[in-house]
């Protein structure tokens, strides 16, 4: 119980340490929003007493001037009942002010969360992102994210309640001490044993998330391999794992909502039975006058409201610290995987020769044992270079690239460009002026050129023509029926692998880069295709480097250079008189 206590805390720290002086605002409109609700009530004893027995029979505490004195019982009532409506509208402004404040510190939190993790992942090495898990990060963005947004809520709830029941308890402690501590003490030890129901709101919340997740899961597989089970007549099998993870997580949300009605009811019967009590005891042992039992009962009625209110927050946050706590993991992951850069990042991009040193890159497999990579590889490119890297599957021809693209950094042996050592902080300004494109390159489910233009900010609609029929990708744009602007789908589903490839070639082109790198990048081009979509490039000036991995040997043909990768080692190759050599960029 105290172990659980102590995660709330930590949850309540975290909000905190996000509101940090905005809390301030919404603290004073709680407490204000409190102490008018406070007042509302306390009028009702004079406008009781005055309806019941005139306003003399009001009693007043000695030493305070009376304004009701010597008033007939109408302009008391009038008086009184002014009084309650200049409250009431004080009140409205003040909770009006104190619920924006709140939803815009729940809202805030969300999304402060989102954008942290957002720019964590941007900030990741390359190798630890490939080990977080899109499900993992999908569902903590979306679905974790917005329990913990619950949780917010009702922790600020829980806050305001605990102001009103303070308020409310004074209150009642002014009009009768001892019934009032009758109910308090009554109130407490109902609270008590309902919190022990805590630990289930945990584990429900800890049930849900996982059951979530599998759900995401699942999903994420259905769609990637709609193609895949459809080609097989096997998406039966993506719908009925989908079903079944979809009706674990509905019956475990049921159960917890289930818990949570129970608690309330419970709580309702708690709250009638202590009124029944003080009502009794009021009348019968200490003879209370009606107007003073009556506002006594209402206090107690709104005591009883920011209780259960303070019991179900506490419930609600015990349910949304498995996806606080999930999230909280992340961003301790993402901050772990932040690429370390002892100073600010370089501005000039390097320019020159790359020179590899004796570099080691291992892999590691989940349990921390190293794997494939490279070893010791020693390498020189001098700018505008053609090579061919070529090899058999798994030999390190992609973790080569990687190291070339700056996105993985040796574990020993240096990366050099120009003479400056590609460091950490070197590495992001070097990737400024690489341009990667894979086999199945990526493109989003929008138009040609928002994929084109989406590498830059200063690319034209002249650019993206003449990268297009760079790649020869011309006469598609002619068949297109809205050109340019004609939507892709996703992953460039509604046109063809070479298709695709050939739009991606001419993204990268349009970075202009130093070092281009393909990685199978005309595997689905026809070999006529390709060749000539390579010829020009290779004719472009000023001409990058460019570094492609291919099997195919009327691809490798062009290149000046093959460098063949086996087992984690090169060995290079000079081609004399391939390719005549342009102007390097
Ligand atoms: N993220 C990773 N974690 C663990 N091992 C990895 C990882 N990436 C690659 N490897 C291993 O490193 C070795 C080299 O992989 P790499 O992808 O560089 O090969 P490749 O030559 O590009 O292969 P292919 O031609 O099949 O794409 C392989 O044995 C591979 O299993």
């Amino acid at each position: 119980m105290i172990q659980l206590l102590a995660r709330c805390a930590a949850f309540a720290r975290g909000v905190a340490d996000y509101a940090g002086r905005r809390a301030i605002g919404a603290t004073v409109f709680v407490a204000l929003g409190a102490l008018l609700e406070g007042f509302g009530i306390v009028l009702l004893i004079p406008l009781l007493a005055t309806l019941m027995n005139g306003s003399d029979a009001l009693p007043w505490p000695d030493g305070l001037p009376n304004p009701l004195t010597g008033l007939e019982p109408g302009q008391s009532l009038a008086l009184i009942l002014l009084a309650f409506a200049v409250i009431m509208v004080l009140r409205l402004a003040v909770l009006w002010r104190r619920d924006t404040l709140l939803a815009a510190l729940q809202i805030g939190f969300v999304e402060s969360h989102r954008r942290m993790i957002a720019r964590g992942l941007a900030a990741a090495r390359w190798e630890s992102l490939t080990r977080l898990g899109h499900a993992r990060v999908t569902h903590i963005l979306s679905a974790d994210i917005q329990r913990c947004g619950a949780g917010v809520h009702f922790l600020m709830q829980g806050s305001v309640a605990l102001f009103m029941l303070s308020i409310q308890i004074v209150l009642a402690f002014l009009l009768s001490p001892p019934l009032a501590a009758l109910a308090v003490g009554l109130m407490a030890l109902g609270a008590l044993l309902l919190s022990l129901l805590l630990k289930r709101a945990l584990g429900a919340g800890t049930q849900v998330s996982q059951s979530n997740m599998a759900v995401m899961t699942s999903l994420g597989r259905f769609l990637g391999g709609m193609k895949m089970a459809m080609s097989q007549n096997l998406q039966g099998r993506f719908v009925a794992g989908f079903e079944r993870d979809l009706a674990t997580s509905a019956e475990r949300q049921i159960t917890f909502m289930g818990q949570q009605t129970l608690m309330r009811g419970v709580w309702a019967l708690l709250g009638a039975g202590v009124g029944a009590a003080v009502l009794l005891i009021g009348y019968a042992v200490l003879g209370l006058s009606a107007p003073v039992l009556i506002a006594l009962l209402l206090v107690l009625a709104r005591i009883s409201g920011p209780a259960a209110t303070l019991q179900n927050g506490l419930q609600q946050i015990a349910y949304s610290l498995p996806a606080w706590e999930a999230l909280k993991s992340l961003e301790h992951d993402l901050g772990h995987a932040r690429a370390e850069q002892s100073g600010p990042v370089s501005v000039t991009p390097p320019t020159g020769t790359v020179v590899l040193d004796t570099v080691v890159y291992r892999h590691r497999t989940d349990d921390g044992e190293a794997s494939g990579g490279v070893h010791g590889i020693s390498l020189k490119i001098e700018p505008g270079e053609i090579i061919g890297l070529s090899g058999a599957s798994g030999a390190g021809k992609t973790t080569l690239a990687d190291i070339l693209a700056g996105l993985l950094s040796p574990q020993s042996g240096t990366v050099s460009i120009g003479g400056r050592a590609l460091t950490a902080d070197l590495a992001p300004a070097w990737r400024d002026r690489v341009a990667y494109v894979a086999q199945d390159p990526v493109l989003f489910n929008d138009t040609v050129r928002a994929n084109l233009s989406w590498v830059g900010s200063d690319i034209d609609e002249a650019a993206i023509r003449h990268a297009l029929s760079l790649v020869g990708a011309d006469p598609l744009i002619a068949r297109l029926p809205q050109g340019l602007d004609t939507v892709v789908g996703e992953n460039g589903a509604l046109i063809s692998g070479g298709e695709r490839q050939r739009l991606a070639l001419a993204r990268a082109i349009l970075r202009r880069p130093s070092l281009m790198i393909l990685d199978e990048a005309t595997s689905a081009i026809d070999v006529a295709g390709e060749r000539a979509v390579l010829l020009r490039l290779l004719e472009q000036t000023p001409r990058p480097t460019i570094v492609m991995i291919a099997h195919r040997a009327e691809t490798l043909s062009l290149c000046e250079r093959i460098v063949t990768v086996i087992e984690g080692r090169v060995t290079s190759d000079r081609r004399e008189g391939t390719v005549p050599l342009g102007s390097a960029a």
